[in-house]
């Protein structure tokens, strides 16, 4: 079996402004730079096989999203390189569709940034629109839609696009309880298919279930990766110290992750 997708050492910068006046300077003032650099991801290395299922855990504001939206191609990396064998697509909450437009020109907009044909366009639209369950609403704007709406739409179009990689991040927490059912067969559908899936939630209950291998981020680095079952016993002993930590205590301890990572990169 071939690599699906590898990830060589990808970093992502932010600046974090403390000011607006700050954000507009950086942006101004040729040949000076304001705000902080800040690292969502640092020097990410891994690789997946092709029908691999694989999860990415880590408490909030560790990278999982970040990491998604760069395998999916809808965030660059700062450094570093992603190799994608075949088409992305990932399904998030509120993830690439415009308010602005009705569910049905979404629809058309995303699978034309896809490639997608005209002709072929109005062969998948009915049943992407069904899928989603959205006959009734589906010239209204996107902006008018509940989250559960919004994510039944983009669900619906990331599935039936037939991608080979396939990201889903949080997307089944939003939403009622038979859509996840049914949106959960198809993943299962695309599992017998041999399809690459990433999968981002935070109920271990979820990808013990349905990962093979997991990585868990830890504010930004890989901390594991590997079988899911151990990944996962691992982090849940993991968190049950950390939910006991105080608010300060959880920004000290990110603190110090982030320190100790910054400073092993430097004597690299
Ligand atoms: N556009 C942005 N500008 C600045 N910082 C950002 C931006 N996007 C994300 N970040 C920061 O990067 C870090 C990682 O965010 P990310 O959303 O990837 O984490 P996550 O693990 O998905 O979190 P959660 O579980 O809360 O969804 C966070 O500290 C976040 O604040």
């Amino acid at each position: 079996m071939g690599k699906s997708v590898i990830v060589r050492d990808v970093s992502k910068k932010y600046k974090l402004f403390s000011n607006p006046r700050e954000r507009l300077l950086d942006l101004v003032v040729p040949g000076k730079s304001y705000g902080e650099d800040f690292y969502a991801l640092q020097n990410i290395s891994f690789d997946v096989d092709e029908g691999d299922i694989v999860g990415f855990i880590g408490v909030n504001g560790s990278g999982k999203s970040t990491l998604s939206n760069i395998i999916a191609g809808v965030v660059p990396e700062t450094t570093g390189s992603v190799e994608v064998k075949g088409q992305a697509a990932l399904i998030a909450v509120n993830s690439g569709l415009d308010g602005k437009l009705s569910g049905r020109e979404n629809i058309e907009l995303k699978l034309l940034m896809l490639g997608f044909s005209q002709a072929e366009i109005n062969e998948l639209e009915e049943g992407i629109i069904e899928f989603a369950e959205l006959e009734k609403f589906i010239d209204q704007p996107v902006k008018s839609y509940s989250s559960g709406m919004k994510s039944r739409l983009g669900f619906a179009i990331s599935v039936n696009v037939d991608p080979d990689v396939l990201l889903i991040d949080e997307a089944l927490s939003v939403g009622d309880k038979a859509f996840a059912e049914k949106s959960l067969s198809k993943m299962y559908e695309f599992k017998e298919k041999g399809k690459t899936m990433f999968f981002v939630s935070h109920s271990i209950g979820q990808m013990r279930k349905f990962c093979e291998k997991v990585v868990w981020l830890e504010f930004g680095q890989v901390k594991e990766y590997g079988p899911s079952s151990e990944v996962l016993d691992h982090y849940e002993e993991f968190l049950k110290e950390y939910k006991q930590m105080s608010k300060k205590q959880k920004q000290e301890y990110q603190e110090k992750v982030i320190k100790e990572r910054s400073s092993k990169q430097a004597a690299t």
